[in-house]
């Protein structure tokens, strides 16, 4: 395992009657954009404070490489908490100095790299504004800034999406592949799971405290029970409905569009068309991240 990589080892934590996490594992290797989804209250917060160390987790560990992670390591950590943390009347740019230096940087060093966030957050104009006075999006770019000034070597970030302008999402994602592509593990929640399709390299679904699905979202998307459009003009309506293990999720004109159990033979089901007549399409559809997660978190809670 590379000595940078950030892993999380079966943490444990309970709230009174409450489980908010229950042996969850995964780990963030250099270089490594990691998704962290779930519903609301699934643990994502919980698990991320537990990382740096804002909350003490009841058992499991938390390891950079194969050591335990210790204070000094989590001064190199880039954090954007859930609850954001910036001091509402200080002025952008002393609030950004104020953090970089707190975090070990010289006096020149921090004015040199607040300068360099302020420009790349588009963020110069307010410098001296104070944080309290920006619009929210812009107060997350701060925060972002202030996650990165001490140029971190593991990124930690707590729905930092929520709230900004398309925008300010390109900026954000662009900002979170280039620390990646610099050799930092990336890990980040959110609920805007195209967006965490499109750019992570592999996601964790937790859900009731539990990490359900993990791997990289190319491999959990093809495992996971797809659907099949079927074109047959000369199908009659119901065609598929007595075939084992299919599901009849729509059937406009000549097209149906099935679902089918993990398992099911889908040549049996070509069969089955083909008795029909013609098939002119036959094609397997992969879910997206979004109907994934949607039958992951449903499934658990029809247990
Ligand atoms: N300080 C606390 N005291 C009691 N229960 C808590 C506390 N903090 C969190 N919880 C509970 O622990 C569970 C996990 O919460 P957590 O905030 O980690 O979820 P989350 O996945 O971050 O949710 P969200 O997406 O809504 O931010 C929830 O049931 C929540 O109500």
């Amino acid at each position: 395992m590379d000595a940078n990589t950030l892993n999380v080892v079966e943490l444990c934590k309970r709230y009174g009657g409450v489980t908010a996490l229950d042996r969850v594992s995964f780990a963030v290797r250099p270089g490594e954009l990691f998704g962290f989804v779930g519903s609301n209250g699934a643990g994502k917060t919980t698990a991320m404070r537990i990382i740096l160390g804002v909350l003490a987790a009841d058992s499991g560990e938390v390891r950079v490489g194969h050591a335990p992670i210790t204070s000094s390591m989590r001064a190199r950590i880039g954090y954007m908490p859930e609850e954001r943390g910036l001091y509402p009347k200080m002025p952008v740019l002393d609030q950004l100095v104020y953090l970089a230096q707190l975090r070990g940087c010289s006096t020149d060093e921090a004015h040199t790299r607040t300068e360099r966030w302020l420009a790349r957050m588009d963020l110069r104009e307010r410098r001296h504004d104070e944080v309290q006075k920006l619009s929210l999006g812009n107060q997350q770019r701060v925060q972002l800034a202030a996650a990165l000034v001490h140029d971190p070597d593991i990124l930690v970030l707590d729905e930092p999406f929520s709230g900004l302008d398309p925008v300010a999402v390109d900026v954000m994602s662009a900002v979170l592949r280039e620390k990646a592509a610099a050799g930092v593990p990336v890990v980040f929640s959110s609920h805007q799971l195209d967006l965490v399709e499109r750019l992570c390299d592999r996601v964790g679904i937790i859900r009731d405290g539990q990490m359900v699905a993990q791997g990289a979202v190319d491999e959990l998307t093809s495992a996971a029970s797809g659907t099949l459009r079927v074109v047959a003009p000369e199908a009659p309506s119901g065609w598929a409905s007595h075939i084992a293990g299919v599901r009849v999720l729509r059937e406009v004109d000549s097209q149906t569009v099935l679902e089918l159990d993990p398992g099911t033979d889908e040549q049996a089901v070509l069969r089955a068309a083909l008795e029909t007549g013609r098939v002119t399409e036959f094609s397997k559809q992969r879910p997206s991240l979004t109907e994934l997660f949607r039958n992951v978190v449903t499934e658990g809670s029809q247990q």
